[in-house]
């Protein structure tokens, strides 16, 4: 069993009150401690999509069969830091068998969610999202994170019946690394790096997690946040939504552009890590996500980092904007500083 990310997070604790949600099933109305000052644009805001669109509009689709993908990934990490994938080798039922997993497991009654509540120092199970310390108002969202087998926290809320849930995460996580064994392998020789220096990529001991996302509809959804602005800490992460738009992604530090669904592909972004490797060349990808009156919003994503022990350092020519730190140290400067990690490491 893979526990190892979780013990990069045990020293950094959370408050309670940043772990438990809201009992969403039964708020009625916008709490103060959920409302955030400003108004959030939803997707109404925006135009639908329309596949005639300037392509500089929305973010890359690219196809993963193409003689030319690695190129084009390489262009959608610098540009955007983010893309959208297709014929990825996923099979469509593994992913529709995980979002309807993720339907029971939150559409279930709050004390039995509570259940498998995650431990202040701990990473997995069910809870508000990681980063919510760092904003002042409560985000729209539950979450529940797996690492390695889910069965210590779905046997908490399903005692009898938990092989089947456990059976598709494990089957999800694995597919998973995969695909980001194979998308490392590009990226890795877009940039040029030997193999040499990639020889962890394929080891058992990679850093891995699943985290499924539940946005409940929100009765005032201008006012509320689904997910506050991040970057992942992850190398890079890939990201299944459901059929609803709500996630948005900052582009060139300049504006928020809705990432709409497409049937059958997965999004990718880059992560801090690769933002290290690459020396800042593929960006790690700032997004939120929105949320809307009407429509409950799911997303699974899977996180993927080298081992905890691994050093990440820039793995390019150029002067190095970045100072060596293993994956753990740079786990531990995100959970304490949040949005100043990567300057805290800059050199
Ligand atoms: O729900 C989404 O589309 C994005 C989720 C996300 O950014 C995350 O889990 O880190
Ligand atoms: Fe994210």
């Amino acid at each position: 069993m893979n526990t190892t990310l979780s013990e990069a997070y045990k020293a950094h604790p959370l408050h309670l009150r940043d772990i438990i949600p809201l009992d969403f099933s039964s708020a009625h109305s916008l709490p103060d401690s959920h409302a955030w000052s400003h108004s959030q644009p939803n997707d109404d805001d925006y135009v639908s999509f329309n596949d005639d669109a300037s392509s500089s509009s929305f973010i890359p689709i690219i196809d993963l069969m193409d003689p030319n993908a690695m190129e084009q990934i390489g262009h959608a990490c610098e540009k955007w830091g983010a893309f959208q994938l297709k014929n990825h080798g996923i099979p469509f039922c593994v992913i529709e068998d995980v979002e309807e997993e993720a339907k029971r497991l939150f559409a279930l009654p709050t004390e039995q969610k509570l259940k498998a509540l995650r431990s202040p120092g701990g990473a997995t199970g069910y809870g508000r999202a990681r980063i919510s310390p760092f904003f002042p108002k409560f985000m729209w969202h539950e979450g529940f994170t797996i690492i390695g087998s889910p069965s210590h926290d779905a046997k908490k809320i399903w005692p009898n019946d938990h092989a089947g849930f456990c059976d598709l995460m494990e089957n999800y996580e694995k597919q998973m690394k995969v695909l980001a064994e194979r998308l490392t392998q590009m990226m890795f020789s877009l940039m040029d790096i030997s193999e040499e220096k990639t020889k962890w990529v394929g080891a058992s001991n990679i850093s891995g997690a699943v985290q499924l996302n539940f946005y409940p509809s929100c009765p005032e959804p201008n006012r509320a946040m689904g997910l506050a602005p991040h970057t992942d800490t992850s190398l890079f992460t890939i990201l299944h939504q459901s059929r609803i738009t709500g996630l948005q992604i900052f582009k060139e530090g300049k504006e928020w552009v809705p990432v709409h669904p497409h049937p059958n592909t997965l999004v990718v972004h880059t992560g801090d890590l690769l933002h290290i490797i690459s020396n800042a060349r593929f960006r790690s990808a700032l997004h939120r996500v929105t949320v809307n009156s009407t429509r409950e919003r799911y997303s699974v994503a899977y996180f993927y980092s080298p081992p905890l022990d691994y050093v990440v350092s820039p793995l390019v020519d150029s002067v190095a904007r970045f100072r060596d730190v293993t994956v753990k140290e740079y786990i531990g400067i995100k959970a304490k500083n949040f949005g100043e990690a990567l300057s805290l490491i800059s050199t």
